[in-house]
Formats: structure tokens, sequence, C-alpha cells
């Protein structure tokens, strides 16, 4: 399989549209990735459609989101494509953790500079650089696409917003970890990934790239009050109070009574893709 090439791994009928899962040989990541898509009926008629990215969090792959969120039947009636990339690379020769939030799964959206983990975890440029120019390129995309992700996912959505400036017409997230570098999943991953040097973790994380100036299209954030990683590993406050000082053009909102799961991401996808949709053209 060459650097450019999709596979086709399987299509099945969903909403008029079409669910699929999709193979390549990523340059970025040296080794083989798998990655799923929803195309709306527009798209399955050669009509190019906006999309929206979705980076899911620990532990997942391409497939949590495509089978749980439910997310498919808002995108039918937007016209809107879903690209859900995997949490991190894979294969046997790719090195992992015996933990659940550190190694594959947990590739936490950002380039490793440290040993064993440079080699293949570069999962920042395999999104930003390599999987959007691909899909761009091999599927009835017409280029507007915005970003949204859950937990570990969301903060890769708040981050990859606020660094590519011109990508991304809006962002979204679900409970994103929005300030890594001060909880415990975040302080891990950094230092394996990216060594101990503190200054070298703002470059991925969301409240001090906000701190720093960055511009940073519209934002939705819902947080659900029954978290149980709220008070640990979130910083939803921080985010908020960041936001405000900052003038984002953001709406943070808390949910009474919801978790950290897949149910409360059901809930809640329609406003955020109707939300997204708000801003794409086409
Ligand atoms: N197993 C862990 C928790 C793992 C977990 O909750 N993963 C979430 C994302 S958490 C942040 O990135 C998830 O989306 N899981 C997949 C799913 O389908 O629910 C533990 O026990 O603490």
């Amino acid at each position: 399989m060459s650097q450019s090439h999709l596979k086709l791994v399987s299509r099945v009928r969903c909403f008029d549209g079409e669910q699929r899962r999709y193979e390549h040989l990523s340059e970025a990541l040296n080794c083989t990735m798998q990655f799923s898509v929803f195309l709306p009926a527009q798209a399955l008629r050669d009509e190019p459609v906006a999309s929206v990215l979705w980076l899911s969090g620990l532990t997942c792959t391409d497939e949590n989101f495509s089978s749980k969120s439910g997310a498919q039947r808002t995108a039918a009636q937007l016209g809107l494509a879903l690209i859900i990339p995997d949490t991190s690379p894979r294969g046997d020769d790719v090195a992992d953790d015996d933990a659940y939030d550190f190694g594959k799964g947990a590739g936490f959206y950002v380039n490793a500079t440290q040993q064993p983990w440079a080699k293949h975890y570069q999962m920042y440029d395999y999104i930003c650089k390599e999987l959007i120019d691909l899909v761009c390129r091999s599927l009835p995309l017409n280029g507007q696409m915005s970003i949204s992700g859950h937990s570990m996912g969301g903060h890769g959505a708040l981050v990859m917003a606020l660094r590519e400036t011109d990508r991304f017409a809006s962002v979204s997230a679900f409970a994103p970890i929005a300030h890594p570098s001060e909880c415990p999943w975040g302080n891990k991953a950094f230092t394996g990934y990216l060594g101990d040097n503190r200054e070298h973790w703002h470059a991925y994380d969301a409240v001090e790239l906000i701190r720093s100036g960055q511009n940073c299209p519209p934002l939705l954030v819902d947080q659900g009050s029954d978290d149980n990683f709220l008070a640990e590993q979130l910083n939803f406050s921080t985010l908020r109070e960041v936001a405000d000082e900052f003038k984002l053009v953001a709406e943070l909102r808390m949910q009474q009574g919801y978790d950290h799961s897949y149910y409360f991401i059901a809930s809640f996808i329609e406003d955020h893709l109707k939300f997204h949709k708000s801003y794409l053209k086409g």
C-alpha cells in the first residue's frame, strides 16, 4: 500500500449515507492506520460537503464514536461528513504501556520527542498535516472543516483549533482535558511523550495557548456536572476563566446530572453539529 492510497475496509448504509472504514499507511506515524468516515447522501452523489473532524478519548479507537454517539442522524440531516481518526499509532512494533492512559489508545494528539515514543507517536502531525490532506484529496469534501472531540480528544480539538488558526471554522468539545499541564492525565502523558521541560508542554495546552493570545474560532463546550473526572482532570472552571478573560466567542455549558460517557455525548451531539454547521459553508 502506498502512502497516499486509501483501502476501503468496510461500508454500511446509514441514514441514506454511508459509514465507512478506511486503512492507509501513515508516513507521520510510521505504521498502518484505520479511520472511520460518515458520508451523507450528498457526498455519495459526488456533491462535495463540509466535514467535522472528531477526536476521541482515552482507550478509544475510531469506532467508539461511530457506534455510540448516534451522530450520523444529525450529520445526514445537515449534509455533513464526519471524519473519525484513531487515538494513537497501532501495530505490534509500536511502543506501548500497560496503563490505559499512556501508550496505545492514549496518544494525546502530540508529537512525541522522547524515546521510545517519538518513532511512532506523532499524532499532531498525523491529524493536522497528513490525514486532513488525505481525506480532502480522496473523498467528496469541500475543504470546509470544523473540529470536535471528547476528553483527551476535546483537548486535541481545542489545541488544534488554537494552533491551526485558518483551518477550522469552529471548535467544540465534550468534557475536554482543558489544562493538561495541570492534571494527572496530562502530567503523565506530557512527561512521557515530551520530557520534563514544562515549557515544551504549553504548545499542547489549551489554557496556556489561550493565555498566550492565540486566536480561537467560535467555541462550544459541554461539561457534565456528575463527571467522575471533573474535579481532578478536566479544569473546566479554568477554561471558563480564560475564555472570559480573553473574550473568546465561546459558550461553556455545565449540563446537570451528566457523566463522562457516550450517553452524555449522544445527548448533545446534535447541538454540536448544528453549531458547526452554522459556521461551515456548503
Ligand atoms: N478505563 C478508564 C476510563 C476510560 C474512559 O473513560 N475513556 C473515555 C474517554 S476518557 C478521556 O479521554 C472513553 O471515551 N471511553 C470509551 C467509551 O466507549 O466509553 C477508567 O476506568 O478510569
